[in-house]
């Protein structure tokens, strides 16, 4: 398994406030996916689809219950192998951090650092070592373009790609995405879901996105898994969650409907547009 939850439980932790005491993020999940699974994790805000990404890429420290990544409890390693195991992960978070000055083609080798030395990290940042594949992850998004490019003269769309681009250079065996498309139009969703997928494909490598488009997660995941408030409410194949299981998890008993607006009659705005 690439990664295995059993009754998993992850509270973030507030300052002043005793661990046990955090309210906890994700309840008791129990997951478990196989290399060359993808997935979509679906749910509202707050459901903790965040929560579990960073949990799967061992920034978070679980609670309570089990929680394997390729065969090993990362937190029962020592910090050198849970750094080794990390890096065999990737996580593209959903605003990726990227140092405003940098060039791209810097930023999109940055992915291998995890895998250099100290010295060969410090003369990357100096010189990129490998710009070609650089080239051709940022081709695979639509970026070719803006390889020389500083960061920040990036639009949102953009930085979002590029942030993915360095998951093509990491030679990651897990593929982690938190809402890759959010700033994406809709053709280049489209794309972009299309490349990290073919490329989750190509190395067998499990692939779990968040995504609050769920239409496209039904689209082109075969697996979904709907989370709220922490729990998880299904986990099946995409054939298998209908319209009233999806509506079923956005239904939002916090938010107040607005109050009915006084609007005007078809003939009212008809003879406005006159004048
Ligand atoms: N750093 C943090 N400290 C304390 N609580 C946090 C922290 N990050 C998230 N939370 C809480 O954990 C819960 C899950 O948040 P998370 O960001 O994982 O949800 P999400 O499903 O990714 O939401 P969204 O779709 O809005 O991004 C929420 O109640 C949130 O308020």
């Amino acid at each position: 398994m690439s990664f295995l939850l059993e009754q998993l439980t992850v509270r973030h932790l507030a300052p002043g406030r005793a661990a046990a005491q955090a309210p906890a993020a994700l309840h008791a999940l129990d997951l478990a996916i196989a290399p060359g699974e993808q997935l979509a994790l679906i749910g509202p805000s707050g459901a903790g689809k965040t929560t579990l990404l960073a949990t799967l890429a061992c920034a978070h420290r679980p609670a309570g219950g089990r929680f394997e990544v390729f065969g090993q409890d990362p937190w029962a390693l020592s910090q050198g192998a849970r750094h080794r195991l990390r890096a065999r992960l990737f996580l593209a978070p959903q605003t990726p951090p990227l140092p405003p000055r940098q060039r791209v083609v810097t930023a999109v080798l940055a992915a291998r650092l995890p895998h250099m030395s100290l010295w060969q990290a410090f003369a990357s940042l100096l010189h990129p070592a490998d710009p070609d594949a650089a080239h051709a992850a940022l081709v695979r998004f639509g970026l070719g373009d803006k390889l020389y490019a500083r960061v920040d003269r990036l639009s949102g769309g953009e930085r979002q790609r590029c942030g993915l681009a360095r998951l093509l250079l990491s030679s990651a065996e897990a593929l982690l995405a938190d809402e890759p498309i959010s700033a994406l139009d809709p053709a280049l969703a489209q794309h972009t879901l299309a490349a990290l997928q073919a490329e989750a494909r190509s190395r067998n490598a499990a692939l779990v996105c968040s995504l609050h488009q769920v239409d496209m997660a039904r689209a082109h995941f075969p697996r979904l898994v709907g989370l709220r408030a922490g729990r998880i409410v299904f986990d099946a194949p995409r054939e298998a969650v209908t319209d009233a299981m999806i509506a079923a998890l956005y239904e939002n008993d916090s938010v107040q409907p607005l109050p009915a607006q006084p609007h005007e009659s078809p003939d009212r705005i008809a003879v406005g547009a006159c004048f």
